[in-house]
């Protein structure tokens, strides 16, 4: 089948790609021209472990085009996908512009029957405002339906090729049959449901992880206040297949280009109907303080930070991506930097989110090329990112090279240290060095 996917970001490109892999002629078409001039030449803008490889396959052998003549790109397929951004605006609502700037485009551009498909996480009722925005530009016949995106930013297009389901949200018999024809390659299990239903399953679906996150987190925060242990905890509740081991790995909270504007985006949506959803206002604000923690522990060994060293391993919201999108790392910094006025050394590495870093980061602090460059000379290292890179270093030796070894793991990836010349801390486990026990050494480095 013919498909033109609009937004070709991280939603866009990688679903893009992989609908070309299962043998479909996918356009990928966007308003940004270096993208589009990337993309022409085989090299993926983003990264995203696999997707290079599969975008020179594809190119290839000629399923797969990138253009930025949308008009064109609409006019030439069966299906359209709409994978523009859906930010957060600063009441927690979605900014819907960049979708209906492209419903205003497919409006104004199509000449024949088209189902237009709403792959950008949006509030419950938007294919319908695509639907009138849309009717208001053409006479042609169309029909709109929702396919929402479960993909993770790292594992995006494993996830997309061997996921667990595939909603399908649609009210109309032909987009149906269409739609099940375009995914049936995939051989993944189908959802049918309604077009409201499958816009809320993408909220609910984002809130619910999130809310384990924020669970796990606050049972952290309790574990170091009883001297338990977080992870033993995770372990013991998450062997009960109700509860589920994944998404209990506590630390210092969610962040990235989903989970924070979609928990809002629900508690906005809501809102919108006179709905108090207060549990998720909860998962929120536990998410707010949740990165403070790792302050708190380096304040209890420092309770002066002006004037010392301090490394940052690891920027991105998580491994595997270069996308700094609310990644904790950033909330980190700028604390510390209006903590001290500014008055502190803040050295920072990041195996792949080093170029995109350095456009958001003020050039007070020092970029650093690697773990080692990092940490010399620091009075502390925080572990912000579980990079394969940074939890496979041997730290006890590492941390050999650094002025004082003050170790702060805010993803509870490395084994902790029990060495008397290290303060070794972590999140909600009981080791020796752990935020209450921690108070003590801390009068020792002052
Ligand atoms: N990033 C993820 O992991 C992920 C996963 C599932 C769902 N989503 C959802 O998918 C949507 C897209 O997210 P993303 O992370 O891919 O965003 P992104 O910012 O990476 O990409 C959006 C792309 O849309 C392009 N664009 C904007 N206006 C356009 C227009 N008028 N015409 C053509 N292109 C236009 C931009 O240039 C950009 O390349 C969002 O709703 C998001 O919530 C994201
Ligand atoms: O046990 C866990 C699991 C994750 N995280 C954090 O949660 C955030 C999100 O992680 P993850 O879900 O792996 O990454 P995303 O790429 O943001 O993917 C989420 O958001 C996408 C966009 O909507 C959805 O498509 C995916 O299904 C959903 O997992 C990151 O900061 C992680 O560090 C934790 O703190 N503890």
């Amino acid at each position: 089948m013919n498909i033109t996917m609009i937004g070709t970001g991280y939603v866009g490109l990688a679903s893009g790609v992989c609908y070309s892999e299962i043998g479909h002629k996918v356009i990928c078409a966007d308003i940004d021209e270096n993208k589009i001039n990337q993309l022409k030449q085989n090299r993926c803008p983003i990264y995203e472990p696999g997707l290079e490889e599969l975008i020179i396959k594809n190119s290839l052998n000629g399923n797969l085009y990138f253009t930025t003549d949308l008009s064109h790109a609409i006019n030439s397929s069966d299906i359209i996908m709409i994978a523009v951004g859906t930010p957060s605006l600063s009441d927690g609502s979605v900014d819907m512009s960049y979708v209906e700037d492209v419903a205003r485009i497919i409006g104004n551009s199509i000449s024949s029957y088209k189902v237009i498909v709403n792959k950008s996480t949006v509030p419950v009722g938007s294919a319908f405002r695509v639907r009138d925005i849309i009717k208001s530009h053409t006479d042609t016949n169309f029909d709109v339906a929702s396919v929402p995106e479960f993909l993770r930013e790292g594992s995006a297009v494993n996830d997309i090729l061997n996921g667990e389901r595939i909603v399908i949200g649609v009210d109309s018999i032909k987009a149906r049959k269409q739609l099940l024809e375009l995914h049936e390659p995939f051989q993944i299990h189908i959802q049918l449901t309604d077009i409201h239903s499958a816009e809320l399953i993408k909220y609910a679906a984002n809130s619910f992880l999130a809310m384990k996150i924020s669970f796990i987190n606050e049972i952290a925060n309790l574990a170091e206040k009883v001297g338990a242990d977080v992870t033993e905890v995770a372990k013991g509740i998450g062997s009960d297949s109700r509860i589920g081991s994944k998404f209990l790995s506590a630390g210092i909270g969610f962040g990235g280009a989903c989970f924070p504007k979609d928990t809002l985006g629900l508690i906005n949506i809501a809102q919108k109907v006179g709905h108090n959803f207060s549990l998720m206002e909860e998962v929120v604000e536990v998410n707010r303080k949740q990165y403070q923690r790792v302050i708190g522990k380096l304040l209890s060994v420092y309770p002066d930070l002006r004037g010392r060293v301090v490394s940052i391993l690891g920027l991105t919201f998580k491994p595997n991506t270069n996308d700094l999108r609310e990644a904790p790392s950033l909330k980190i910094i700028n604390d510390l930097l209006d903590l001290t006025d500014g008055n502190i050394g803040i050295k920072v590495y990041d195996p792949v989110g080093m170029t995109e870093a350095k456009t958001i980061l003020p050039n007070t602090v020092t970029f650093c090329n690697s773990v080692e460059e990092a940490i010399i000379d620091s009075e502390a290292a925080l572990l912000v990112t579980e990079w394969k890179e940074i939890v496979e270093k041997d730290w006890r030796k590492t941390s050999q090279n650094m002025r004082s070894r003050v170790i702060i793991d805010g993803r509870n990836c490395i084994k902790p240290i029990q060495d008397d010349e290290v303060i070794f801390m972590s999140i909600g486990r009981n080791v020796s060095g752990n935020y209450e026990s921690s108070k003590q050494t801390a009068t020792n480095l002052t």
